[in-house]
């Protein structure tokens, strides 16, 4: 039986992507429903990053549809609806901002054209901070701080913005114990509080810990479900049977 949409964070229909001949993605059906947080799990060049780019926005699908909460990805993000914390790969970490604006870019959606912060503005930004341990750093330019600091800071973004659905690419990878107990910790406090969460790990003994909901991708979605359900050996075998993708 399908879930009922109208709960649904993430509604994805029949979404294929592809790059020139190549396809990440391949009628992908998928419904997240509200509160969850689930762990997306897949090999090097399953489509993990893909499908967090489609939910984004950011990749046009060749066919198919992603819906969150109801809306299109533009329209949720521009409602700010959507965090999102890259892969560290895909951020330039020359840019001359600091942590500070790092976070404070959360609260674009709030300031209107000038983006000149106000007080409930500020006062987000200095919470998320101090929630993530970054305080004494904040003034530092976003490419001094550490692998596993730079996660936190665009976890603390995606805190004073308030997002209803987070998305993580791989926030543990090159990190150390204490940012990864540190954001394990905001993420647990953000999904009581009612963020759904999706995030890709290849900690397959955090997903039980951590999660509420599993998905096993490889171009298509090989299972997903309740963690116990989902990552049984067969399926394990399934995911991690396949051989990286030849085109990358
Ligand atoms: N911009 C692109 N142009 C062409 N092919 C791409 C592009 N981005 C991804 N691909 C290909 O699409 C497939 C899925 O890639 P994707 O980055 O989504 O996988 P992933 O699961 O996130 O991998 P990783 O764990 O290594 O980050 C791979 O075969 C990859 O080579």
């Amino acid at each position: 039986m399908r879930t009922d949409r109208a709960n649904d964070a993430i509604t994805i229909t029949g979404l294929t992507v592809r790059y020139g001949g190549n396809t990440a993605l391949e009628r992908i059906d998928y419904e997240l429903a509200g509160g969850e947080l689930c762990g997306l799990i897949g090999v090097n060049g399953s489509g993990k990053s893909t499908l967090f780019k489609s939910i984004m926005g950011l990749q046009a699908p060749s066919s198919g549809s992603v819906r969150l909460f109801g809306h299109s990805p533009a329209a949720a993000r521009k409602l700010g609806l959507l965090g999102y914390v890259p892969q560290a790969e895909a951020v330039d970490w020359t840019f001359p901002v600091s942590v500070r604006e790092v976070v404070m870019m959360g609260r674009y959606g709030y300031m209107g054209r000038t983006r000149r912060p106000g007080h409930a503005d500020k006062a987000a930004v200095a919470e998320a901070l101090e929630r993530v341990d970054l305080t004494a750093l904040a003034h530092r330019q976003i490419g001094e701080l550490s692998g596993g600091q730079k996660k936190r800071a665009f976890v603390a973004r995606g805190i004073a913005q308030g997002a209803k659905l987070m998305l993580l690419d791989e926030p543990f990878a090159g990190v150390d114990i204490g940012s990864e107990q540190l954001i394990t910790d905001q993420l647990r406090e953000l999904n009581r509080t009612g963020t759904t969460i999706l995030i890709s790990t290849h900690d397959l003994a955090q997903v039980p810990r951590l999660c509420s909901s599993a998905l096993l991708l490889h171009r298509r979605v090989l299972a997903s479900g309740a963690p116990a359900a989902v990552l049984t050996d067969a399926n394990l075998a399934l995911t991690f049977g396949h051989a990286p993708s030849e085109t990358r």
